[in-house]
């Protein structure tokens, strides 16, 4: 049975600030049936360790170490508490031109520092409707997933681009569509999160798919009051 998870991306957002967000999420966490994990942009990671709550890179460099100036590495996000690190995410492949070959490799650096990946892909509108929705995954997955991957090491977020920040969440037939592919290419035990505009009241219909395991939540995760009723809904799913 695949795991589930309840992550919270909070992008290049978080100050001292956000401190009571993540404590009043970590409390909430506690007796769920499902995992929370929140990756607070790198700066709000050592701080947030006293949270309550597990804790997540949202990038990491392939180097352990160097000469990478403003980058951080895997060993350093787990020295500062996280477990976990998402990679491959679509605003870091566009902004920062990151390929699957990247992904890889950042990939296997999260692994080689004990952290669980969350690994990102999905399709743009162009490519959805051109139909090569399946194809462009598929396409990812070759190329980004390192040999190795398994349930313990690795998560899969299927998150739409064009469905990130949008509002435009995808339907569940769209999301039934490609996580059950998903399902049948990564085998039984992988978890998969569905990722693109999720907020409370569209949560328990999509937890409610087969093979949607929980959500990697963007804007509804930066508070409690919005990604609590989330967690709820994947917990009682
Ligand atoms: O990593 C999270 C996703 O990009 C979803 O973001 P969103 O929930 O703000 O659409």
């Amino acid at each position: 049975m695949p795991r589930k998870i309840a992550a919270g991306n909070w992008k290049m957002n978080g100050l001292s600030d956000a401190m009571p967000e993540a404590i009043a999420i970590g409390a909430a966490s506690e007796g769920l049936d499902c995992a929370t994990v929140i990756c607070p942009p790198a700066t709000l990671l050592a701080r947030m360790g006293d949270a309550g709550v597990t804790l997540g890179g949202q990038y990491c460099h392939p180097a352990g170490s160097g000469a990478h100036t403003g980058d951080v590495s895997a060993p350093m996000l787990a020295d500062a508490g996280a477990t976990w690190c998402i990679t491959g995410h679509s605003e870091r492949r566009a902004d920062h031109r990151e390929t699957d070959a990247d992904v890889r490799a950042q990939t296997e650096a999260a692994w080689d520092a004990g952290l669980t990946a969350i690994l990102c892909i999905g399709e743009t509108l162009e490519e959805r409707e051109a139909g090569a929705t399946l194809d462009r995954l598929m396409a990812q997955l070759d190329g980004s997933v390192p040999e190795g991957a398994n349930a313990e090491n690795t998560v899969i977020a299927y998150e739409p681009v064009w469905a990130i920040g949008t509002g435009k969440t995808a339907t569940p037939d769209q999301v039934a569509e490609v996580h059950n592919a998903l399902r049948e290419r990564l085998g039984p035990d992988m978890a998969l999160l569905y990722g693109g505009s999720v907020k409370a009241a569209n949560a328990a219909e999509l937890f409610a798919l087969a093979n949607v395991n929980g959500a990697l939540v963007g804007g509804a995760s930066l508070k409690a009051d919005d990604f609590v009723p989330i967690m709820r809904a994947l917990s009682e799913s």
